[in-house]
């Protein structure tokens, strides 16, 4: 049975790793961002972290949303639709042994297009700058499923 370090001597799936790995910690950074911003403007979504913050004051003050806290998880969200589908497809895609310029190609638009998707919905910039992102990205991962069904549909 191959290891996982003769498997790594493909380069396509080493490039695979590198950008799903980057995309996938981008996208857990969303939580970091939410927390940071629930702390720092006191919004909390959970009676007993109100009633933590408020340190004996009134909690139920602490008990709201919050534009900044809602447009982070908005884009987390966003992250979870697109990311999710990135990984599994392009993880199908890589199997299917894709030259390594096109699978290239593929990751780092989709990977780019997801950093500048989050530069975009974060800012905020006006639109379509976030439209167009995410097209963009969305457009690389069906582009890798219409490769992987060109190579190996079985029905
Ligand atoms: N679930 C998305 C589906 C469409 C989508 O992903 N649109 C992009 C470009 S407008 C987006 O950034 N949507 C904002 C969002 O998901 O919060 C939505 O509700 O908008």
């Amino acid at each position: 049975m191959a290891n996982l370090s003769s498997l790594m001597d493909s380069e396509v799936l080493r490039a695979y790793a590198t950008y799903a790995t980057i995309v996938l910690l981008k996208m857990m950074l969303m939580s970091v961002a939410t927390a940071y911003f629930r702390i720092t403007k006191k919004v909390f979504a959970n009676p007993e972290d109100a009633r933590a913050a408020a340190k004996g004051g009134d909690a139920r003050k602490l008990l709201k949303t919050d534009e900044d806290v809602e447009r982070v998880r908005r884009c987390h969200l966003n992250d979870i639709e697109n990311v999710v589908p990135f990984v599994a497809i392009g993880l199908i895609y890589t199997l299917t042994n894709p030259d390594l310029a096109s699978a290239l190609l593929h990751f780092r638009i989709f990977t780019g297009s997801r950093l500048l998707h989050t530069v975009a919905y974060l800012l905020p910039l006006p639109q379509p700058s976030r439209g167009l992102m995410w097209i963009i990205g969305y457009f690389a991962t069906i582009s890798m499923a219409v490769s992987i069904l060109r190579g190996v549909l079985y029905l």
